[in-house]
């Protein structure tokens, strides 16, 4: 596995593109190495990520300009990305107030408050120096009220809360807290108040690496940065009396401001459609090579990137016992055993009451789901809400709309077995294994590879090729080689090659039986 990767890593594309690239650990073994030693030699681009020979070709540039280009660029891009934080540095100790909506359209599916609550706690757990020291699951039949409370049930609760002085914060497990009821449960409370949103923008903002899942995040932020602005300004303006408009612009200070974010929006946007623009070249360079996809997908935390680490030996692929640990797409070379190259993509992971702004300013990065040969879908089988949890995926997929004929050959791994002894699972196809102690990855892997060789119209064909002809090299460039019997005598050799329908066509065209 490592030889793809070392070639991998020497690829120009891959690394510039923000894919992570593990380091080689040993020279790599011929075929393999070879494949992807020729996508990296530059036919077609492959060092050049946007596909254009140069950044800037088309006009001339004079010395230095390059480098100036450059550095308004990157100063643009933090001026983008500043922000302020999210939540209080140092340590919180959390009050978890769930609002268990029993009755109604607000009334959640499929899970119990229990649940939620694990899953809050969860998030907390997550953040550095935060823990939970009291968790009170409140009913409400008004959640979507101004203070989500009815009026005896908030005043226990903040009498609670204010007989708590170990209490540093409040985390109202809600998707989006509007600003009015944030700063009256805070008055109320004499401590910080956040909701769900708050709390996963925060968790997205620490987790993200690479430039896209940056921008991706500081667009999520918007709607938030909207209505906090709105809010602010009014106060201010009760505050101080001060004049709404800015001397002479005909502005007031809010509208100012309004303005200023929409800017910063549309220059996000634009920073992420260009990157966008990259993703597709990547994506038209990688059909070109015909390396099949495998989009590895998940609830959070279920294992997905411990699963590919397993399958590739990749220690870039780093699990993390966290939410979210994965936010950028990034691609893990293996072989499958008919000796096909394979590229694993890690995915964010989902989670169930995802903030809409989350998960539509993700969609670019989801795409790649879309384009993937064949999903994974990786559960955590030990999890006591797996079920709701596979809900929970389908239906975001849903919302992908995806290619009906991807989403019927998802192959559905059941990870985490080795915490579910004797574990055997009913669903048809379905695969049990355990990422951690490395059961059943033979099996998956054997599934996988008649699963993408369907996917991508490839078989196994054994052909006979003189010996003196450009067959053999050309075979072995364009398809698998699995053997190769050299018929001495004859002059000829029977080679057995896993190769795709195109690829077999153009060897017929080019070289008549
Ligand atoms: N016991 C056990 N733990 C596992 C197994 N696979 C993964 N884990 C643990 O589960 C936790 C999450 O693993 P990850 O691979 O980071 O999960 P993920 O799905 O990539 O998570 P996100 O990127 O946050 O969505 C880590 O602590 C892993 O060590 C397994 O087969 N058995
Ligand atoms: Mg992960």
């Amino acid at each position: 596995m490592w030889a793809l990767r070392a070639a991998v890593r020497r690829a120009p594309w891959l690394s510039t593109l923000g894919l992570r690239c593990p380091a080689p650990r040993a020279p790599p073994p011929p075929h393999p190495a070879r494949l992807l030693a020729a996508a990296s030699a530059g036919h077609g681009g492959l060092g050049d990520p946007d596909g254009l020979g140069s950044r800037h070709r088309g006009r001339a540039s004079r010395p230095g300009e390059d480098e100036e280009d450059e550095e308004d660029e990157e100063d643009e891009e933090e001026e983008l990305l500043r922000s302020e934080p999210l939540l209080p540095a140092g340590t919180q100790r959390v009050c978890l107030v769930h609002p268990d909506v029993k009755w109604g359209p607000g009334k959640p599916q499929l899970t119990t408050a229990e649940w939620q609550v694990a899953e809050a706690a969860a998030l907390v757990h997550t953040l550095d120096g935060w823990s939970v020291v009291q968790t009170v699951v409140v009913p409400t039949k008004t959640p979507h009220k101004k203070l989500i409370f009815g009026r005896g049930s908030l005043e226990r609760l903040t009498e609670r809360i204010r007989a708590s002085p170990e209490i540093t914060s409040v985390f109202l497990n809600v998707e989006r807290m509007a600003s009015p009821t944030k700063k009256e449960l805070e008055a109320a409370w004499a401590v910080e108040v956040f909701d769900r949103f708050t709390i996963v923008l925060h968790i997205f903002r620490c987790n993200a690496r690479t430039k896209e899942a940056k921008l991706q995040v500081a667009l999520a932020e918007i709607p938030l940065l909207r209505s906090n602005l709105k809010h602010n300004v009014t106060r201010l303006d009760r505050k101080v009396g001060a004049s709404r408009y800015i001397m002479g612009s005909g502005e007031s200070f809010l509208q100012v401001q309004q303005r200023l974010l929409k800017e910063k929006e549309m220059k996000i946007r634009r920073a992420l459609e260009q990157l966008r623009g990259k993703r597709v070249l990547l994506r038209k360079q990688r059909t070109r090579r015909e390396f099949p996809v495998v989009s590895v997908l998940g609830y959070t935390n279920s294992g997905k990137t411990s699963l590919i680490r397993a399958l590739t030996e990749d220690p870039a692929a780093q699990p993390r016992d966290q939410l979210f640990a994965t936010l950028d797409v990034t691609a893990h070379g293996a072989w499958l055993p008919s000796r096909v190259p394979v590229l694993y993509m890690d995915t964010v992971g989902f989670l169930s009451q995802l903030p809409h702004s989350l998960i539509q300013s993700f969609s670019a990065t989801l795409e790649d789901v879309a384009h993937a040969d064949v999903l994974m879908h990786v559960r955590d089988i030990s999890h006591p809400e797996s079920e709701q949890q596979k809900a929970t995926v389908l239906s975001t997929l849903r919302g992908l709309r995806l290619p009906a004929q991807l989403l019927d050959s998802m192959l559905e791994v059941h990870n985490k077995v080795d915490l579910v002894p004797g574990y055997s699972t009913a669903e048809p196809g379905a695969l049990a294994v355990s990422a951690r102690l490395g059961l059943g990855l033979r099996e998956l892997e054997a599934s996988l590879d008649a699963t993408v060789m369907e996917a991508t119209g490839r078989r196994v064909l054994t052909l006979r090729v003189p010996l003196a002809g450009p067959q053999l090299s050309w075979l072995h460039r364009e398809a698998t080689v699995q053997d190769v019997t050299v018929q001495q005598e004859a002059g000829a050799a029977l080679v057995t090659v896993v190769i795709s329908s195109v690829a077999y066509a153009k060897f017929r065209k080019l070289f008549p039986e």
